[in-house]
């Protein structure tokens, strides 16, 4: 999986997407950008003054070949000073020019730096609203460091884009520009004619701009790969170590590693290559001017098609123009390159911005103060890639307040069947009803807030027990922390903590054993008194004495609400006002314990198998068992 699957194919078909972001984000603080770019194409004058300066001064003060003469300033007043006062002059006058030029980057830079942190900081919000939103399905075919690349690496970008492309190209532009003016005021027959250089010089990037772009697409996608291997080997350090594949785990990173390093050394090859040609062009146009301007001044005669004079000074002044013309012009692939690398992380960020795997529907309302009844309509469902569909036309209404188990072999559809509920998956097929609403026309956030759930392997987050009993629920009072502990049989455990509900849990609660993990998430899950409960294998990781204890509670939290169990220890759905039955992603049965028992068929043999009554197991189940364990 690469940082490329975040992103859809046509990106590029649909305008710049640096230009995209810059309209949505950047927009509000436009005046902050103008200002910046502004002041930073100012300060391209006062850098270029000294030039000018320095030529006028060995012509007219060390030389004594012209009149000493400035733009602006009245040329009596110049000619009626002596040489010194003159050179006194110069100096204050390059003293002004380096201040300003000082003063006007400071200011540009402190203007496009607030502009550039400010629109990352958006754009990275952006991005991180519209993950939240997306359907889980997203994630299930995404690594979370590729997720992670564009959140991260994609975002750090655009910062580099407004200081390394922007700016940077910007006083590019603004510094030949600003030697251009100066050049043209000097001996503008000469500056016409070095204007063929940025040309070449441009036509030659605009080349290599086409030539390095699908480079730097290739490099984003190996860091995304990078980042999920090295993500997977922090988050899988306990299995690694105690398989011993540490090994084979260094292969994979290197293998991950080495492919980002081949697609950086095939950029860095083209830019490498590049540089030179650049370099040859623009050193040749520097000597071509020196030899050619050499021949004027000491022949006094104009060259090949130029016309008037040219002193030593301005002979000098030019050549100092025509390094700022073409210097920063060898850096143009620099700006390029950093260009590329901005639109392919602006395209993975645009496709994440508009990822149309957002599960709320325009319109969809509230789902206030529910009755707690739940419907399924001929519910149909297949995990993309899957032939075979997972949930299979299950149809089944449950009143309000009534206790629903929910049982059937491994990987027979029970998990799936009730993410529904919560709107983790949509169903391809069929209406899942809450009351009388379909769940896709009721806001996510409303449905999922009338839902306490509790997942077969619960995560908790770094932080106090407290913290994460309180999760979605900060404002709880420690009181309603407290009794909702204790209604999930976590109160002992907890009190017997070092520093009790403030007591860290640690990463994912590594500090805990997996039953405290599931009962803090069962604390969690009853604090906010929700209208409907999902148990899934909720109470797997606990011990029976234990359980008894939370199914006590249960049975006392679950008669008021609508409450789904699913469970392998049939014990733990025994006493449900119905069970439904699960087989292959089809409800093949349903009905009460007893019901169920009498009707003698899944249900009974599964209940046989946990009383131990092996012997009484007919062949049909026994078979399929070892058919399950082949396929396996
Ligand atoms: N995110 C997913 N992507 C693709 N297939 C999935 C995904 N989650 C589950 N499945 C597949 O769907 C089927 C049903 O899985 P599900 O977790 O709903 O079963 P289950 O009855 O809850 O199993 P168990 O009792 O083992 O928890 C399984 O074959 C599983 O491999």
């Amino acid at each position: 999986m690469s940082s490329s699957e975040i992103v859809g194919d046509g990106a590029t078909e649909r305008g710049n997407p640096l230009w995209w972001l810059f309209r949505r984000h950047g927009r509000s603080r436009w005046r902050q950008f103008a200002v910046g770019m502004t002041l930073s194409a100012l300060g391209r004058f006062p850098q270029q003054a000294p030039a000018f300066l320095i030529g006028m001064a060995i012509n007219a003060i060390l030389a004594g070949t012209e009149e000493f003469r400035l733009p602006f300033v009245p040329g009596e007043w110049l000619q009626a000073m002596t040489q010194w006062e003159q050179l006194l002059l110069t100096g204050g006058l390059l003293v002004a020019a380096y201040g300003l030029e000082t003063l006007f980057d400071f200011l540009a830079r402190h203007q496009m730096g607030r502009f550039g942190t400010y629109f990352q900081h958006d754009v990275r919000m952006d991005v991180f609203d519209t993950v939240q939103r997306l359907e889980l399905g997203f994630f299930d075919d995404r690594d979370t460091g590729d997720v992670m690349s564009v959140l991260n690496d994609d975002v750090d970008e655009l910062n580099a884009f407004v200081y390394g492309t922007v700016s940077r190209g910007a006083a590019m532009v603004s510094l030949a520009v600003a030697a251009f003016v100066y050049m043209l005021w000097l001996q503008w027959q000469l500056a016409v004619v070095l204007l063929v250089v940025p040309a070449v010089l441009f036509a030659l990037s605009y080349w290599f701009s086409a030539h390095i772009e699908p480079k730097h697409e290739a490099i984003r996608e190996r860091v995304g790969e990078l980042n999920g291997r090295l993500n997977n080997n922090v988050e899988g350090v306990s299995v690694i170590k105690a398989f011993g594949t540490e090994r084979a785990e260094r292969e994979r990173v290197a293998d991950a590693s080495r492919n980002h390093l081949d697609a950086q050394w095939d950029a860095h090859r083209s830019q490498a290559a590049v540089d030179p040609v650049m370099r040859v062009v623009s050193d040749t146009a520097r000597v071509l001017t020196l030899v050619i301007g050499g021949y004027w001044v000491i022949s006094g005669q104009p060259p090949l098609f130029f016309t008037g004079e040219l002193a030593a000074g301005t002979l000098v002044s030019f050549l100092m123009y025509a390094g700022a013309l073409v210097t920063p012009m060898q850096g143009i692939t620099d700006v390029i390159d950093s260009y590329q690398n901005s639109k392919s992380a602006a395209t993975r960020l645009r496709e994440a911005v508009e990822n149309d795997a957002v599960a709320e529907r325009e319109g969809a309302h509230d789902l206030a103060d529910p009755d707690g009844a739940v419907s399924y309509e001929g519910v149909t469902f297949r995990y993309p890639g899957r032939d075979e569909p997972t949930i299979d036309d299950v149809s089944f209404a449950v009143d309000p307040g009534e206790t629903v188990g929910v049982v059937g072999p491994t990987g027979a559809g029970k998990s799936t069947l009730l993410s529904f509920l919560l709107r983790f998956y949509d169903p391809d097929d069929g209406t899942i009803r809450v009351d009388d609403h379909d769940v896709r026309d009721l806001t996510v956030e409303s449905l999922r807030e009338s839902v306490g759930y509790v997942s077969q392997d619960p995560f908790l987050f770094d932080g106090s027990v407290r913290e994460n009993v309180a999760y979605a629920e900060s404002g709880r009072s420690h009181e309603t922390v407290v009794e909702a502990a204790k209604l999930a049989g976590a109160h002992e455990f907890v009190a017997d903590l070092p520093e009790g509900y403030d007591t860290e849990v640690g990463e994912r609660g590594v500090k805990l054993s997996g039953g405290q993990r599931q009962r803090i998430a069962i604390a969690r899950a009853i604090v906010r008194d929700p209208a409907f409960l999902i148990f899934d294998e909720a109470t797997s990781h606990v011990d029976n004495e234990t359980e008894v204890l939370i199914q006590r509670t249960l049975d006392s939290l679950a008669a008021d609400r609508t409450t789904f169990l699913v469970a392998h220890r049939l014990s733990t759905v025994r006493d449900a006002d119905r069970i439904l039955v699960l087989d292959d992603g089809r409800l093949v049965e349903s009905g009460t314990h007893d019901d169920l028992l009498a009707d003698d068929g899944l249900y009974a043999d599964l209940w046989r198998v946990q009383v131990g009554d092996v012997a009484a197991l007919p062949d049909s189940f026994l078979e399929r068992v070892r058919r399950e364990e082949d396929v396996a």
